[in-house]
């Protein structure tokens, strides 16, 4: 069998729990297949220290069946790579939020210049039939750089972030080139069916690209790449094992105790303006003006755990936060109730199911989301006697999958106040259709089949020998 070589920025101790749903993700995955993963440390080195744009420091550790390999990046490439292109340019736009992007022209040259120091310190390690799959869009180059490089391995390639329409792609300065590199892989996955159509409009309209049968094939650049939809998944089983051991059954029993006189709201998010976490406090505000029942009764739990907090726009949400809820906790709060709980930390992963469970309802509100997994690991900590109800944005990849979550404009102030209330008011039977839908669909489409069907795909996706020069771009 082919060894798995997942390649991704962020790398995490698959023995840990880490926030964010890729690093949870691709733990659970390797964990169960071996093999390497490949990737930043997330270490820093200031050009005092020796740290020199296009050089790394490489670390290697084996933990349990993974070995994981990292890079150090000297300041100045991690600030144009990462804080820069990635965070300032390609993250923004991605997440169709034009009016934060900062198209410096220095930020492309680090994002290429680490793509091609990845490619550079991997191909020494790969082993002739290893299947490498790379991850997310700090890495859309790196197949071209590996193949510029003579390398003939199998690679695919998945986004875990919307890919927007065309035209808003069209707004980065050399557009062209990154959808050129994706052509470099064997097979290409998105979240959403959504994010498919745009890839398809986009290489059919703008790079001219021919498709070829009914399978996501398309021709163009002299080579093939398959383009399908894998929406990722959690692994549920796990995900309930945690709901019913001791950490999570004590956290539940506190919450009850400590809230039993009042109905529970949870949201879980990074601490990113994509999340819609100011527009979710004011529907908020708007349903304990507009529903006065819920006063002295519906308390929000936010927790909003610190992200990217070197990239100006991170920054700015957190002021604004801040404000809101001591505004609302200021306007509503009574001397034995504060409306909103609002945690900005990290809370280790076992603590969520009991928070989950014990909440009558789970705010995922984002305003853009590649798929959004605290959706799904929301239902799956749910008591199927007595569920919660999920209210979730309608621009969330997971929203193509849900359909019986009571879905919302998150830009919609009133309308999602109004969806809230619903969700606090809904009888026990209607939350338990619900709940038992949305279950099957999380049970059906978990991390194993994401994981299995990407993989069973690249496998059969016709790989083409490479090293010819349109590999340059
Ligand atoms: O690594 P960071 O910069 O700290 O950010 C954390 C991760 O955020 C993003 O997650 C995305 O992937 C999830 C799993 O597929 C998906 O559910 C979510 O909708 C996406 O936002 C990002 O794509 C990762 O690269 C980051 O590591
Ligand atoms: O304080 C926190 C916040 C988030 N998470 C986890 O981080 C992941 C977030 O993934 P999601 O797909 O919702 O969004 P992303 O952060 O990847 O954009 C989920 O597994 C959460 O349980 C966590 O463990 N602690």
């Amino acid at each position: 069998m082919s060894r798995l070589v997942v390649v991704s920025n962020r790398v995490a101790d698959p023995r840990k729990t880490a926030a964010g749903g890729l690093a949870v993700a691709l733990a659970d995955v390797l964990n169960s297949t071996g093999g390497m993963w490949f990737g930043w440390s997330g270490k820093v080195i200031e050009a005092a220290d020796g740290g020199k744009p296009g050089e790394a420091r490489q670390h290697t550790q084996q933990a349990g069946p993974v070995k994981l390999v990292t890079l150090d990046l000297s300041r100045e490439d991690h600030d144009a790579f990462y804080v820069g292109y990635s965070n300032g340019v390609l993250w923004p736009v991605f997440h169709y939020r034009l009016d934060l992007a900062d198209f410096d022209a220095g930020y492309v040259a680090g994002y290429r210049r680490v793509n091609q120091l990845f490619a550079r310190k991997l191909k020494p390690l790969l082993q002739p039939d290893d299947v490498v799959w790379v991850h997310d869009y700090h890495l859309i180059p790196l197949a071209a750089e590996l193949r510029a490089l003579g390398c003939g391995h199998r690679i695919g390639y998945f986004l875990h972030i919307p890919l927007p329409p065309s035209l808003i792609m069209a707004a980065i300065p050399g557009h062209d080139w990154l959808i050129r590199a994706l052509f470099a892989y064997d097979l290409v996955g998105f979240q959403s069916r959504g994010d498919l159509r745009h890839f398809d409009r986009y290489v059919e309209a703008e790079a001219g690209a021919q498709r070829l049968g009914d399978d996501g094939r398309w021709r163009a650049f002299n080579r093939t790449v398959q383009a399908c939809a894998f929406p990722i998944g959690i692994d549920v089983e796990e995900f309930q094992a945690l709901t019913d051991a001791p950490e999570a059954r004590e956290m539940f029993e506190r919450m009850r105790k400590e809230y039993s006189r009042r109905k529970l709201l949870v949201g879980v998010d990074r601490l990113d303006y994509s999340k819609g976490l100011p527009q979710r406090l004011k529907a908020f505000r708007e349903l304990l003006k507009s529903y006065p029942e819920h006063r002295d009764s519906a308390t929000l739990i936010q927790i909003a755990s610190p992200s990217r907090e070197d990239v100006t726009a991170y920054t700015d949400i957190l002021h604004e936060l801040e404000s809101l809820c001591g505004s609302i906790n200021g306007n509503f709060g009574e001397l034995d109730w504060m409306p909103v709980r609002y945690i900005h930390r990290t809370v280790a992963r076992p603590r969520l199911p009991g928070l989950y469970r014990a909440s009558r309802v789970g705010v995922v509100t984002p305003l853009r989301d590649g798929m959004n997994l605290v959706a799904k690991e929301f239902i799956a900590a749910q008591d199927p006697a007595d569920p919660g109800v999920l209210v979730l944005s309608r621009f969330a990849g997971v929203a193509e999958q849900l359909p019986d979550a009571l879905l919302v404009n998150p830009y919609d102030i009133e309308g999602t106040a109004n969806a809230i209330h619903l969700a606090l008011t809904m009888p026990v039977e209607e939350r338990r259709v619900r709940h038992q839908s949305q279950m099957a669909v999380i049970k059906k489409y978990d991390v194993h089949w994401w994981c299995q069907s990407f993989l069973d795909t690249l496998a059969k996706a016709e790989a083409e020998v490479t090293g010819t020069p349109w590999l340059r771009l």
